[in-house]
């Protein structure tokens, strides 16, 4: 039995479809290693807590031997007390006939509300990572709405189109999707982002100058990577939940856990100066080390590529705009 100290995971929308994946994983030390204690503390919505019960139910029947502790509520400031993680996993959907501007504002109440509630009773040092969409722009609202809290902190996941494009490059290229290192996906988890082959390496060499094909580049492997999510609604009638847990499990891990020597991961961080972009949650390479990221700097950017770096950098200003009432 571990003698650590357990640390205690936060996670919202926790009834839900990502929920359902997610919260396992957890318990069985895949997030955290498997010697690290967790301690779960769920929220969902009050008409959610019923169907919340019964997967709390189901935890508990695993018998995890890690799994420490189980909160379940429907008020964040219960849910985040002291939490050491947060996944802020819960979101309002776009229904019937809602404009992207009316998901914003759902979201951007629900953001504001649970940035406070983090600011109030998380742990000083909570890492929170936000999956619930608009991620990267909620995650900007959460963290405007802590103050007391290191902006550094607040993180939006990228890391699902970063894991979609790292196995269309080894598909690509017949090789193992452990082969494909350094990818990229700049900007907004959105149809926007740009997901970089020019950094990317298959077995050390150059991605793009490995596969040489400009017009496969252009028209099939940032269109696949960007509409993934729309590929998988259409196929599935529901969006994708396994692969998005599987991703934040991936991000949490290498953010505490440090990412392997000789790559890195993207991750949507507080955006400041960087390649020339400031007060955003954008997406950058990054590597992990002893609890804390470091974008990586300096790469060089070729016009094509900043166009696209550009784009999905006006995409998040707009909806940062668009949610300016809602920041202190
Ligand atoms: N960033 C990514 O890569 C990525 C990938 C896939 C999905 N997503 C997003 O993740 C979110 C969740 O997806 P899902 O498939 O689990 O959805 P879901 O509808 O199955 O579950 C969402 C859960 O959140 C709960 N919820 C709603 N408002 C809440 C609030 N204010 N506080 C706490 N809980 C609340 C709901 O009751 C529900 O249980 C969606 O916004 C989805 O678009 C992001």
């Amino acid at each position: 039995m571990s003698q650590k100290k357990p640390v205690r995971v936060a996670v919202t929308g926790a009834a839900g479809q990502i929920g359902y994946s997610l919260l396992f994983r957890i318990a069985s030390g895949a997030m955290l290693g498997p010697d690290q204690p967790v301690i779960l503390q769920l929220l969902d919505i009050t008409p959610s807590l019923p169907a919340l019960n019964g997967v709390v139910m189901e935890l508990d029947d695993c018998a995890f031997p890690l799994l420490q502790g189980i909160v379940q509520s429907d008020d964040p400031e219960v849910a985040f007390k002291d939490a050491d993680i947060a996944l802020l996993v819960g979101a309002r959907p776009r229904g019937p006939g809602m404009e992207r501007k009316d998901l914003l504002e759902a979201n951007g109440a629900i953001f504001t509300t649970q940035g406070k509630a983090l600011n109030k009773v998380a742990s000083r040092d909570v890492k929170v990572l936000v999956v619930g969409n608009p991620a990267n722009t909620n995650a900007y609202i959460a963290m405007k709405n802590a103050p007391d809290l290191n902006p550094a902190n607040f993180t939006a996941m990228m890391r699902l189109d970063h894991n979609r494009a790292l196995t269309q490059i080894a598909q690509k290229t017949g090789s193992a999707v452990t082969d494909v290192t350094k990818m990229i996906i700049w900007g907004n988890h959105s149809a926007t982002q740009y997901p970089d082959l020019f950094h990317a390496e298959v077995k050390g060499a150059n991605a793009a100058t490995l596969i040489n094909d400009q017009k496969w580049l252009e028209t099939e492997f940032i269109p696949t990577v960007q509409q993934r999510g729309a590929a998988i609604i259409k196929a599935r009638g529901l969006s994708s939940a396994a692969s998005a847990a599987n991703a934040a499990i991936d991000h949490i891990r290498n953010w505490v856990l440090g990412t392997p020597e000789g790559d890195w991961v993207t991750m949507g961080v507080p955006a400041n100066g960087e390649y020339g972009y400031e007060d955003l949650i954008y997406g950058y390479p990054v590597t992990c080390k002893d609890g804390k990221y470091t974008i990586i700097q300096g790469l060089e950017i070729s016009e094509f590529s900043r166009a696209r770096m550009d784009a999905t950098a006006k995409e998040l200003s707009e909806e940062r705009d668009a949610v300016k009432h809602l920041i202190a």
